[in-house]
C-alpha cells in the first residue's frame, strides 16, 4: 500500500446517554481522495459520532483507526468543523486563512465576488459568509481528513455550487460530511452512509434512503 495513503476507519461504538442507547453498529470507511457522506435525520447521533472521532466525546467504548492504528484524542491528521463557529471573532478573516495556510489569491480566484471580505474581522461577517470562510478554510487545509458537520448550512446556492467542486479537487483529503442537503452530498459522494436507530447502513442511491424511510416515496 501507499505509505502517504491514509484510510480512516470506524467501528465498535457504544454510546449511550442514561438509558438511550446512541450509537450501537457503526461502521464507516473513509480514503483520503475519497467523500464519504453520513446521513440522518435530526437526533441520529451524527455530530456525536464526529465529536467520538476527534476526541471530544467519550463513548462506552469505540474503535477509531488510522491504517488499521487506534486513536484516543484528537489526531494532527484529522480537522473538524463543527455546527457552531470554531473561528474567534475577532480574527480578520486573511488571520484565518493565515493560520491555515491558505492563499488569499485561491479564494480570491475561487470567489471573486468576495475580495473585500479578507480584511474583515470574521464577527463583522453575516452568518452565511462566516461559514462559507470555514468551510473554506477546512476544504483547503493540509489536514489528511476533514470531517464537515452541515457545511452547507447558511450558504447561499451560487456560493454552494462553487463549493462541491472544491472538495471534490481535494485529491490529497479524505472527506467525512453529513448534511441535510441529501441530493448535494450524495452528488459529490464517493461513498455514503445512512445512520439510523444507531447503525450505519450503505446508501448507494435515493431509492435506498426512501426505502429506509429518510425520504418520501416520490
Ligand atoms: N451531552 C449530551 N447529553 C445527553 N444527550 C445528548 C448529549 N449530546 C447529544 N445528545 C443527544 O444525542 C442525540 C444526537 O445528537 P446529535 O447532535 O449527534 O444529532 P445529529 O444527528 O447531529 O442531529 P442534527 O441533524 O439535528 O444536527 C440528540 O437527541 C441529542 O439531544
Amino acid at each position: 500500500m501507499d505509505p502517504t495513503h491514509y484510510t480512516l476507519e470506524i467501528d465498535s461504538i457504544l454510546l449511550d446517554f442514561g438509558r438511550r442507547r446512541l450509537l450501537s453498529d457503526i461502521y464507516i470507511k473513509c480514503g483520503q481522495g475519497q467523500i464519504t457522506t453520513l446521513i440522518g435525520r435530526n437526533g441520529s447521533g451524527k455530530s456525536c459520532l464526529m465529536q467520538i472521532i476527534m476526541g471530544e466525546l467519550n463513548p462506552l467504548s469505540k474503535s477509531v483507526r488510522i491504517n488499521h492504528k487506534s486513536i484516543q484524542a484528537a489526531h494532527p491528521a484529522i480537522n473538524y468543523l463543527p455546527q457552531s463557529h470554531f473561528v474567534p471573532g475577532h480574527l480578520r478573516v486573511m488571520d484565518v486563512f493565515a493560520d491555515h495556510q491558505i492563499s488569499e489569491a485561491d479564494f480570491e480566484a475561487d470567489f471573486p465576488d468576495l475580495t473585500t471580505i479578507i480584511q474583515q474581522r470574521f464577527n463583522k461577517l453575516s452568518g452565511g459568509l462566516k461559514r462559507l470562510v470555514e468551510v473554506y478554510a477546512l476544504i483547503k487545509s493540509a489536514a489528511a481528513f476533514s470531517l464537515l458537520d452541515e457545511p452547507f448550512t447558511q450558504i447561499m446556492p451560487v456560493h454552494m455550487e462553487k463549493i462541491k467542486p472544491l472538495i471534490k479537487a481535494q485529491k490529497h483529503k479524505g472527506f467525512l460530511i453529513t448534511d441535510h442537503l441529501y441530493r448535494d452530498v450524495l452528488e459529490i459522494a464517493d461513498t455514503s452512509y445512512l445512520l439510523q436507530n444507531g447503525k450505519t447502513w450503505p446508501v448507494k442511491s435515493l431509492e435506498d434512503l426512501q426505502s429506509r424511510g429518510y425520504i418520501p416515496q416520490l
